[in-house]
C-alpha cells in the first residue's frame, strides 16, 4: 500500500482511475527514487494503454453523469474543500514531495505544498466572479439584437506535467479545468509520482465524483504519456515541460485539432543596470540561478551586467553560490539535489562544455564532496561562469541546473538585443532604481513575464507563459479559462 507519510519506505505508487487505486493491468513497474540520497523508495505501477483507455473513459462518464450536470457554485464548494484538505493533509503532501524530489523541505512547504492548495482556492474564485460578454446589436431592420457569449467545459483534458514542482504544476492547471468543469487525467513525471496520486485520496475524501481526477504513470515513448496524447476521445492537451517534448505532443494533437497549452523550455535573462540596487540585484538573481537547484523553468541562466559594476556583481554572486550548502536539508540555504542522475550527468557535461568554451569557472564547476549515504544522490555545485560569449553553449541552451554565465554591456540598446537573442521567451529579469528605465526596457523583452527589481514574485491573476519555443497561450486568472472553456455567441432578435 502507498504510505506517503513515510516515504523511505519502499512502496508502491498506484494509478488512480474513476476513484479506486489500482496497478497497471500488464503488471509492469519501474523504479521511483529519492535524489538526495540516491536510493530506490518505491515502485510506480505502470498504466497501460488499456489502463489510459479506462481513465479517459471514466472521465467521459464523470462528464456526462452528475460532475456534468453539476451547477457552478456545487463545482466551487467542491475545489475550495479539495484545497482545505490538501492543507489538512499538508505534512503528507510535503513528505511525499520531499521524497520524490529532494528538494529543501523549506521549498516544498513554502512554495509547492501552499500552492497546491492556493491554485485550487484561485480557479474556485474566477469561475465564480468570472463576468460574462454581451453586446446589443442594431440591426439594419432597425431593430437591436443582444449578443451574449456563454462559456462550457471543453471536456477531456489530458495534463502532462513536470517533476521540478510537481504539485504545484498539476494543480496550476487541474484547478481551472475542474473549476470550468472538465475533467481530467493527469500524467505526472515518472521521477515524481507521489503528489499526484496522493491527490487521488483527497478527492475521494472530498466527495469529489469518480473520473473527475485520473492519475495514469509511465514515462518515455510507448507508454501512458504518448497513449494518452494519442487517446482521439481526450478533447484537449496542457503541459508543462521541455521544449522538444511539447513539440512531440503538438504533432499528436493536431490529429483531431485538439487544442494545446504549453509553458515550456526557457533561457530567461537577468539584467543588472548600473544604478541598481546591488543588494536586490544579488539576493534576487542568486534566487533565480540557484532556488531548487535551477530546476526552475523561470529560473536565470545568463545574466548582462552594466560594466561600471559588473566587478562588483561577479564577487557578489561568487559569495552568494558558495553560501548555498549541498547536503544540509534543514538547512534554509540547503542545495538540493538534481532529480535524477541523468539530469545530473547533462548538468556536468555543459559546466564540462563550459568550460571548453573558455569560461572561467568564478565557482562551482563540479561535484560538492559529500559524505554519507544520504547525500549520495545528485548533487552539483552552485556555479558562476565568466568569459563566455554570448553565443557560447551555455549561454544559449537550457541547463535547468545551478549555474549561470555573467557578461558586462555597455549601452541599453546592446542588452536589450542580447536579451532578445534567443528562440525562447518565457520571462526576465530587470534591476535598476530608474523606474523609467525598468519600465522601458521590461516592455521591449520579448518574453511572458518580466519582472523589475523582483524576481517570481507570483499573482495568480495575472498572464503567465512564455513566447516562442516557450510556449503557447497563458495561465492564470481569467486567462486559463480561455483554454479551458468553449465559448458560444448567442444572438437574439429583440
Ligand atoms: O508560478 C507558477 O504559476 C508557475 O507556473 C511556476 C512555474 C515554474 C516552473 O519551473
Amino acid at each position: 500500500m502507498t504510505s506517503y507519510a513515510s516515504p523511505a519506505v519502499t512502496d508502491t505508487v498506484l494509478n488512480f482511475i474513476d476513484g479506486t487505486y489500482r496497478e497497471g493491468s500488464e503488471g509492469k513497474s519501474f523504479p521511483n527514487f529519492n535524489p538526495a540520497t540516491g536510493e530506490q523508495i518505491g515502485l510506480v505501477q505502470e498504466a497501460s494503454a488499456d489502463d489510459v483507455a479506462d481513465a479517459v473513459a471514466a472521465a467521459r462518464n464523470a462528464l456526462n453523469g452528475r460532475w456534468g450536470s453539476m451547477t457552478t457554485s456545487e463545482r466551487v464548494k467542491l475545489i475550495t474543500a479539495v484545497a482545505a484538505e490538501i492543507e489538512r493533509r499538508s505534512d503528507d503532501f510535503l513528505a511525499a514531495e520531499v521524497a520524490d524530489t529532494g528538494k529543501p523541505r523549506a521549498v516544498a512547504a513554502h512554495i509547492d505544498i501552499p500552492r497546491g492548495a492556493a491554485n485550487f482556492r484561485m480557479f474556485a474564485d474566477v469561475i465564480s466572479t468570472m463576468p460574462g460578454e454581451s453586446f446589443i446589436t442594431d440591426t439594419p431592420d432597425g431593430g437591436q439584437a443582444n449578443n451574449y457569449t456563454v462559456r462550457k467545459p471543453k471536456g477531456v483534458i489530458a495534463v502532462i506535467c513536470p517533476w521540478n514542482f510537481p504539485l504545484l504544476l498539476m494543480t496550476w492547471k487541474v484547478g481551472p479545468a475542474l473549476a470550468c468543469g472538465n475533467t481530467v487525467v493527469v500524467k505526472p513525471s515518472e521521477e515524481t509520482p507521489r503528489t499526484a496520486a496522493l491527490l487521488g485520496e483527497v478527492m475521494n475524501a472530498v466527495g469529489m465524483p469518480d473520473g473527475v481526477y485520473n492519475v495514469v504513470h509511465g514515462f518515455g515513448p510507448g507508454s501512458a504519456g504518448e497513449f494518452l496524447t494519442s487517446n482521439s476521445d481526450v478533447d484537449a492537451i496542457t503541459f508543462t515541460g521541455e521544449t522538444r517534448t511539447g513539440e512531440k505532443i503538438m504533432q499528436k494533437a493536431a490529429v483531431g485539432v485538439r487544442d494545446v497549452s504549453f509553458e515550456l523550455g526557457g533561457k530567461n535573462a537577468g539584467i543588472v543596470f548600473a544604478d541598481a540596487d546591488l543588494n536586490k540585484a544579488v539576493e534576487g538573481l542568486s534566487r533565480a540561478v540557484f532556488m531548487n537547484t535551477g530546476q526552475v523553468c523561470l529560473g536565470t541562466e545568463r545574466v548582462y551586467v552594466e560594466r561600471p559594476v559588473y566587478e562588483e556583481f561577479v564577487a557578489r554572486m561568487k559569495e552568494a553560490a558558495e553560501g548555498f550548502k549541498p547536503g544540509a536539508i534543514d538547512d534554509p540555504a540547503y542545495l538540493g539535489p538534481l532529480i535524477s542522475a541523468e539530469h545530473r550527468d547533462k548538468v556536468l557535461g555543459y559546466y564540462r562544455r563550459a568550460v571548453e568554451e573558455g569560461a572561467t569557472v568564478v565557482t562551482g564547476g563540479g561535484t560538492p564532496e559529500l559524505s554519507g549515504p544520504e547525500w549520495a544522490g545528485f548533487f552539483v555545485q552552485p556555479t558562476v561562469w565568466t568569459g563566455l560569449s554570448h553565443d557560447s553553449t551555455v549561454m544559449r541552451e537550457e541547463i535547468f541546473g545551478p549555474c549561470c554565465g555573467v557578461i558586462p554591456f555597455d549601452e541599453e540598446d546592446e542588452v536589450i538585443a542580447l536579451a532578445n537573442d534567443s528562440p525562447y521567451g518565457l520571462c526576465a529579469s530587470i534591476w535598476s532604481e530608474n523606474m523609467s528605465r525598468g519600465h522601458r526596457v521590461a516592455a521591449a523583452m520579448d518574453v511572458g513575464v518580466c519582472w523589475v527589481n523582483s524576481w517570481f514574485l507570483r499573482d495568480l491573476r495575472t498572464a503567465f507563459g512564455g513566447s516562442g519555443h516557450s510556449g503557447i497561450g497563458r495561465e492564470g486568472g481569467v486567462h486559463s479559462l480561455e483554454f479551458y472553456t468553449e465559448l458560444t455567441n448567442i444572438c437574439v432578435k429583440l
